[in-house]
């Protein structure tokens, strides 16, 4: 087109790091900032139809957010000849996902103590989704990414308490992203995520507790960070873990722990803790400094 594409006139595209049928997304310089930015670029739905109420969706879940240090940052979003672009914060340590697969590619293991900080930021950041009156809908490993950041010597004065603690451990910070499927707490029109994640409450439309099922789905993903097999997508296997059976993991983890992951799976969904109280549940929190 003759007029320079405000992504083309704003950003210079370092390389794709990501493509799915919702479109690609791009690792980008901002030219102003010199800043790096996650930029994804989508077809433009249909005005009036249902991918542009999810795309309306996702920027106004980051809108309403605003800023967490477990939740992706969002800075802007356009519409662009026929594309939506949405350009969040970069992560650089790739999502939990590709953190998984190159564990077992080295033939490691996360260690129970690195399952406990992933779970407790994780929930730290659906803490404050849930407290806002929505909820994620999507959360599984692809769609949490990594920031390493460079150990850093003391924490800059004025950080949040979470984030301070962060700079403590061993630097790698989780943050939830993809807002493309959040909803308000009590939405009637749920857009159903991946079902390998999807609590069995939730297929049969009981839209009661949702936060309860991104409870769920946490559950299975810190399943999957501690080695557990590839999820089912349906059949028997799909509902015995949604019957409190899991499965078997290369390394047993303590009873304590594994007891919590059993109470964010159990199948009655008022048995399962809040993102409130994973938070300082003692499990999680024991041998932490501070
Ligand atoms: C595939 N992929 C890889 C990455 C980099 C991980 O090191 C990534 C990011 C995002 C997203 C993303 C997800 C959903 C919506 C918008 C964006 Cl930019 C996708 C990403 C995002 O919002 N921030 C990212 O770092």
């Amino acid at each position: 087109a003759f007029m320079l594409s405000r992504y083309e006139s704003e950003f210079l595209e370092l390389e794709c790091i990501g493509v799915g049928e919702f479109g690609a997304v791009y690792k980008c310089v901002k030219r102003l900032d010199g800043c790096l930015y996650a930029i994804k670029r989508s077809r433009r739905p249909l005005a009036g139809s249902t991918n542009e109420q999810l795309a309306l969706k996702e920027v106004y879940a980051h809108a309403v957010l605003g800023h967490h240090p477990h939740v992706v940052r969002y800075y802007s979003a356009w519409a662009e000849e026929d594309c939506m672009i949405i350009q969040n914060e970069y992560c650089n340590g790739g999502s939990l996902s590709d953190a998984i697969v190159s564990k077992e590619e080295q033939g490691e293991l996360f260690t129970e103590d690195e399952l406990k900080d992933l779970l407790l930021q994780v929930s730290m950041g659906l803490k404050y989704i849930h407290s806002s009156g929505l909820v994620h809908l999507d959360i599984k490993p692809s769609n949490i990414f990594i920031c390493q950041r460079p150990s850093t010597s003391a924490s800059g004065e004025g950080e949040s308490e979470e984030e301070d603690y962060q700079n403590a451990s061993a630097g790698v910070v989780y943050k939830i992203g993809d807002l493309g499927h959040v909803n308000s707490t009590n939405s009637p029109q749920v857009e159903e995520g991946d079902s390998r994640f999807l609590a069995s409450e939730v297929l049969q439309e009981d839209y009661s507790q949702l936060p309860k099922a991104d409870i769920f789905a946490l559950g299975l993903t810190i399943l999957l960070a501690a080695g557990a097999p590839p999820l089912p997508q349906n059949g028997t296997e799909w509902h015995s873990l949604r019957n409190g059976e899991l499965p078997k993991l290369p390394k047993e983890l303590s009873a304590p722990f594994r007891g919590l992951l059993q109470l964010l799976l159990d199948p009655d969904l008022t048995k399962r803790p809040s993102a409130r109280e994973l938070c300082k549940h003692p499990v999680l929190r024991e041998g932490r400094t501070g």
